[in-house]
């Protein structure tokens, strides 16, 4: 098993934590580095019972919380975010060692999630209702927000800990509970997180994190009637299903899913600016974000010098394990990852792409894919049609401000979106032509807990994030009082 050289070796948890009581469970299932394979630790295999008893703790638990100031409850939150930010390289480590991304990028993730619990901190303070003017003399109307109740969460392995904090946050800051099954990869910074939590002060039963087959758990979660609302971040394959499921007890739902954005740059754009755009953007955590660029979109007059300017930078990307020193991009999550990646630029390549660089798995172990550049991308190949999930970009080229933006639409993923561009009036006419939740000008990270992050069409609803964050944790109550005229 690995070492992790942890200056607090408690953050690595080998149990889960259900209603506030840590619970080993008969079965464990082993967490691997996906750099070389190596066990990194073990969790609990829990399921249907453990799942239920976390929900029997979170009713009461819920309801007191809901009782506490919401400056009570940011203080709890604060402090849970403190106690990330003091234990960052530890975070990072646990992080690095069972996701795989470089540990400079994990220390980076710590703070991001950490600084949902702050923002949400300040929010829960701040749950304001409404006064509205009658429609009758002898009526008054109030408009209240309260907790929507008990939430259940079910969060990917790309960023095991800020897609937590983006959900805890805000429900945490309304009065409500929260469930959390975090993904079979990388349970352990959850766990460490839920180690944090009751260090800070959250009660007992307002935080549970379940490790275990996803299957059974899951079925709890979106079926249970005492669950009012489900938060899903993840495949959209797979948050469609399980959205359904809870339509069965009509629950609040809120889905972040894949994505497949378009990085348009225009012949007038800063090309430095482009260039380094399209690194941050499309390399970022090995290219497995739900922001990466997909496609990137070039048009002719600065397809050439951009495609060499970024195969150039590309080229002296450094590919290495996460705790082995610094480097600028780790393995991917598993063998399946690295098989979707090779096959995104054989299709590239039948279909007359030109590998400029990279295009095919590092040897020597490990889940690595070397970083690719391909121009010559037909706009129908598998790289523009589906969310590669790797460090692979493949370059289209267009001619005219409206082939781009058809081209870019052309796909049912409505999540991030980029141009770059020096023209003031295409930065604000592309960005209404373009169908997604959030466009990035002349910038390839757009990421941040003061912002609405989410999307439209297939890539999900609700919004995380910002004030508006706090809405899917809030249900809306009139009030009608009849009053002497
Ligand atoms: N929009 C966003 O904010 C956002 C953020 C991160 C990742 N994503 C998307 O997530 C995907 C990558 O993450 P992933 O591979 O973990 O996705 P995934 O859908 O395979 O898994 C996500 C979570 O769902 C769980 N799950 C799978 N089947 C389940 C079932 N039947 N019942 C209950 N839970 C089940 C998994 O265990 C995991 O915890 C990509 O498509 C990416 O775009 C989106
Ligand atoms: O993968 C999706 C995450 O939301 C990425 S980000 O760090 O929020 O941009």
């Amino acid at each position: 098993m690995m070492d992790l050289k942890l200056a607090e070796p408690a953050l690595l948890r080998d149990a889960a934590f259900v209603g506030g009581v840590w619970v080993a469970g008969a079965a464990s299932i082993a967490v691997t580095n996906p750099a070389d394979g190596e066990v990194v630790g073990h969790v609990p295999d829990l399921g249907e019972a453990e799942t239920l008893l976390a929900l029997d703790a979170a009713v009461p638990a819920q309801a007191a919380w809901a009782r506490v100031t919401g400056k009570g409850r940011g203080a709890v939150l604060r402090r849970w975010g403190e106690l990330m930010m003091d234990h960052q390289e530890d975070l990072a480590r646990i992080m690095t060692a069972e996701q795989g991304k470089p540990l400079a990028e994990a220390r980076g993730e710590v703070a991001y999630a950490a600084s949902f619990l702050e923002w949400f901190a300040d929010e829960a303070r701040r749950i304001t209702g409404d006064v509205l003017t009658p429609h009758q003399t002898d009526r008054r109307i109030l408009v209240r927000k309260e907790p929507v109740g008990i939430v259940a969460a079910v969060t990917p392995w790309n960023f095991p800990l800020a897609m937590i904090t983006r959900k805890a946050g805000p429900a945490l800051a309304a009065g409500c509970a929260i469930i959390i099954k975090p993904s079979e990869l990388t349970p352990l910074s959850a766990l460490a997180l839920a180690y944090l939590g009751e260090q800070a002060g959250v009660p007992a039963g307002v935080l549970s994190v379940i490790t275990g087959q996803a299957a059974p758990i899951g079925n709890v979660l979106t079926g249970d009637k005492r669950i009012a609302k489900f938060t899903f971040t993840g495949s959209t394959g797979v948050g469609k299903k399980l959205a359904a499921r809870c339509m069965e007890t009509v629950k609040r739902v809120s889905l972040e899913l894949g994505g497949n954005a378009p990085f348009i740059v225009f012949d007038d754009a800063d090309l430095d600016a482009a260039v380094e755009g399209a690194i941050a953007s499309k390399f970022r955590n090995a290219g497995q974000t739900c922001v990466c660029a997909n496609r990137l979109i070039v048009q002719s007059g600065i397809y050439d010098a951009f495609a060499a300017a970024l195969a150039a930078r590309v080229a002296g990307l450094k590919v290495g394990p996460g705790l082995a020193g610094p480097s600028d991009q780790g393995p991917l999550i598993d063998a399946r990852a690295v098989e979707k990646a090779r096959a995104h630029v054989a299709d590239a390549v039948a279909r007359g792409g030109r590998v400029l660089t990279g295009g095919a798995p590092v040897a020597g172990g490990g889940t690595f894919f070397a970083p690719t550049v391909i121009t010559g991308v037909p706009a129908d190949a598998l790289l523009c049609r589906e969310e590669t999930f790797g460090p692979v970009a493949g370059l289209v080229r267009f001619e005219t401000e409206e082939e781009a933006i058809a081209i870019a639409n052309d796909t049912d993923a409505g999540l991030a979106s980029y141009l770059f561009t020096r023209d003031y009036e295409r930065v604000w006419r592309v960005p209404e032509a373009l169908r997604y939740g959030m466009v990035g000008v002349n910038t390839g990270l757009i990421s941040t807990e003061v912002a609405p992050f989410g999307g439209v069409k297939e890539s999900g609803m609700g919004r995380e994030g910002s004030h508006y964050g706090m809405d899917d944790y809030l249900n809306l109550k009139m009030v009608c009082l009849a009053v002497a005229g």
